[in-house]
């Protein structure tokens, strides 16, 4: 019996987006940024959200994060409907302002678990610190983040979000605006990290290499507003054979899809 309940708990979705609309209103318009998508991610995935710019990635990210409510349809993480935002769901966006300037790395890093309470400072800066080992900024745990690089930053941010142990790391085009060596390095570094540590990651691009790269699992999404065009597989990709004929060949497959008028 108990097995059986084991069994039940593991096949479960993590989360669960059903029917999910999004809607802005702006100049007495309404924008539709998605229209009815549903999908599922399973505990230790790396779910990419992939499409164009304006089919309404970055909404879908800040719907599961809390920050955009549903028109229609609803989103369940662990089988609780989403109302908001939570220390569960931590958004790694692309900009690199996204550390306050006056704190160290360091207080960066332990500034969400402060803020959530999720632990006394002591505690919070001694997992700050091991985050910052774990992306390899120890050294730099004293430093501001005008001092860094933005490669850097970014792996700052990724500690900041690590340290905070969330059930889903969400992570908005996160490399987009580094340059391609770091932008290379940063992808191989997350991989490591999802070794290490199988988090779950929701993960949005409009780079089809960097999908086939950082995804076991591909959603498609039509342009504007955007549906859901297809799901892929994409567990057989990664870094060992990226520029392969293979990885070429699927790239080329999913552009197609992506940008050919469905039948
Ligand atoms: N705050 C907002 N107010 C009004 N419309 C918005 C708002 N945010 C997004 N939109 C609109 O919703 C649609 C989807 O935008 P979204 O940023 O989610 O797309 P995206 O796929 O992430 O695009 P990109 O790759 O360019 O970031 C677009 O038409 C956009 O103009």
């Amino acid at each position: 019996m108990l097995e059986h309940a084991a069994v039940a708990a593991t096949a479960s979705p993590l989360l669960q987006v059903r029917g999910l609309t999004l809607e802005y209103r702006a100049d007495r318009q309404r924008i539709r940024a998605t229209h009815e998508v549903s999908f599922q991610v399973q505990q230790a995935d790396r779910f990419v959200l992939l499409g164009a710019s304006g089919c309404g990635k970055s909404s879908l990210l800040k719907a599961i994060a809390g920050f955009v409510p549903a028109s229609a349809g609803d989103i369940l993480l662990d089988g609780q409907a989403v109302h908001g935002p939570g220390p569960d769901r931590v958004v790694v966006f692309q900009e690199f302002d996204q550390l306050p300037p006056w704190k160290t790395v360091l207080d960066n890093v332990a500034f969400g678990l402060l803020a959530s309470r999720q632990c006394a400072r002591d505690e919070a800066l001694q997992r700050a610190g091991e985050a910052l080992a774990t992306v390899g900024l120890a050294r730099f745990a004293d430093a501001y983040p005008h001092q860094l690089s933005g490669g850097m930053k970014q792996r700052v941010a990724i500690a900041r979000a690590l340290a905070m142990r969330p059930r889903v790391l969400l992570m908005d085009e996160p490399f987009a605006a580094l340059d391609a060596l770091t932008r290379r390095s940063l992808q191989e570094e997350l991989l490591r990290l999802w070794q290490e540590l199988r988090f779950t990651l929701i993960f949005v691009t409009h780079a089809i290499d960097e999908a086939l790269l950082v995804g076991n699992r591909i959603l498609l999404l039509s342009p504007h507003p955007g549906r859901v065009r297809a799901e892929l597989d994409a567990a057989t990709f990664g870094l060992h054979n990226a520029g392969s004929e293979a990885f070429q060949t699927q790239q080329q497959r999913i552009h197609r899809l992506l940008f050919e008028p469905a039948r």
